[in-house]
């Protein structure tokens, strides 16, 4: 049953990424070329010591290192915008790890900067010149990922790399990837249920894998009536994707990524994390407290940038937001949960529909005893109370020379019990 099931599962993006290279479905032209990359780096003889993979998100860039590191038995060294920020910051990180033998029996390494286009070149000068020189350097070959690998400030980058295209993942491939997920799973799933979920992760197998979770959360039988939860998930953009990317970041960088989205709706983005910040770190009472906090000051600034037009503190309230609210102290580890849509929401948005229909009554009956809707509310409508509660039948009469249907009378006066109480 639902209700007993557990809400926290290890992630199926984690638990199902490929271990072998050739796992590593569709973009064979990329994977080609990557394997000749890295078979020039056995034979010790690479043309260029760094590759650059870049692509839509969840294309398997990432999966493909952390493949070829348990394929060989290489130790995966993943550095992230943080650690590259100066010479200094990325001679910390890496000096130890990359000087020293490997103690656990590994026979290599392999290094992974992910997100390089995710580097500020402002905040973090010197951060591309590091890296520059970390290639130079290196004994081990050094993979680089990119969503975007064509901003001006990546040139020197792009020129000291192998660049290796990924593309997004065809439909077929995506279908067949959740199928062999539910079978692995004990899951039961009509075939149109995946392929509407293949379609709306449009090529983003990462986007795909989790809105399977998100639907089999507690179930061994889906249907396409679960499919629900993807429609709120389209009209909402993708903004499940921006709540884990905040919730689950590595780095600040990468919380604060998400607010260079054109899209980003950071009113919505507030109920949204407010909603699922105790699921999320459901197991730290820390991590909440820590991650409210943030949370709560963003929203301040938002008020206060909005009540005195001072459009500056934007910048503020969203770094609280992303940053702020994913850096909280005593991280619990990553567990997949079920995103939900703000209950607060929901809430307000059932109250208008009743609202509304409400007012509709009463505007029609006002208009037929030509008084206004406010004279009916407070002279008419209690003395249609004291009829309908007196004598249901006559009351009833009453209401429908008023145009108040049957099926009506409990909007009106139901509404009007709970304005009043
Ligand atoms: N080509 C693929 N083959 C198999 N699994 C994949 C592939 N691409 C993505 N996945 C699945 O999706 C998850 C995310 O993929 P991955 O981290 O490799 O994406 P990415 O291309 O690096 O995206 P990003 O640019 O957002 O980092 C993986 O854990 C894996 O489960």
């Amino acid at each position: 049953m639902s209700t007993s099931e557990p809400r926290l599962e290890v992630p199926w993006v984690e638990k199902y990424r490929p271990s072998k290279i050739a796992e590593v479905v569709n973009n064979e032209d990329a994977k080609k070329k990557y394997v000749a990359w890295i078979n020039a780096w056995l034979r010790g003889k690479p043309q260029k010591k760094a590759a650059l993979l870049y692509g839509p998100p969840g294309s398997g860039k990432t999966s493909i290192v952390h493949a070829t590191a348990r394929e060989f038995n290489w130790e995966l060294i993943e550095l992230n915008a943080s650690d590259v920020r100066s010479r200094e910051a990325l001679r910390q990180r890496v000096s130890g790890a990359l000087d020293t033998g490997s103690v656990f029996g590994y026979q290599g390494k392999i290094i992974l900067l992910d997100e390089v286009d995710g580097i500020s070149t402002r905040e973090d000068a010197g951060g591309l010149q590091a890296i520059l020189e970390l290639i130079e350097k290196t004994r081990w070959p050094i993979v680089l990922t990119a969503n975007d690998p064509w901003d001006p400030k990546l040139r020197t980058l792009r020129d000291a790399c192998e660049l290796i295209e990924f593309k997004k993942i065809g439909k077929r491939d995506v279908v067949k990837v959740l199928e062999s997920i539910c079978q692995k799973e004990k899951i039961e799933c009509p075939k149109e249920v995946l392929s509407a979920i293949a379609d709306n992760s449009k090529g983003d197998l990462r986007a795909a894998i989790n809105d399977l979770q998100s639907i089999a959360l507690g179930k061994k039988t889906l249907s396409v009536a679960d499919l629900q939860v993807l429609g709120d998930r389209a009209e909402q953009e993708n903004m499940f994707e921006i709540v884990r990317t905040v919730l689950t970041a590595k780095s600040p960088e990468q919380a604060l990524s998400v607010t260079r989205l054109p899209s980003l709706d950071y009113e919505m983005l507030l109920q949204w994390l407010s909603e699922n910040i105790p699921y999320q770190y459901e197991q730290s009472l820390q991590a909440i407290a820590d991650a409210y906090n943030a949370l709560s000051w963003a929203d301040i600034m938002l008020s206060r940038m909005k009540r005195e037009q001072q459009w500056s503190l934007l910048s503020y309230a969203l770094e609280l937001m992303t940053a702020g609210v994913s850096s909280s102290r005593e991280r619990p580890p990553f567990k997949f949960v079920k995103y939900s849509f703000p209950e607060k929401i929901r809430i307000l948005a059932r109250q208008k529909e009743k609202f509304e229909e409400y007012r509709k009554v009463v505007r029609e009956a006002s208009s037929r005893l030509h008084v206004s809707t406010s004279k009916f509310r407070t002279e008419v409508q209690p003395y249609l109370q004291v009829i309908l509660e007196e004598d249901e039948e006559e009351g009833k009469m009453i209401l429908r020379s008023l145009g108040i249907p049957e099926n009506k009378i409990n909007v009106v006066f139901k509404t009007e019990e709970k304005a009043h109480s």
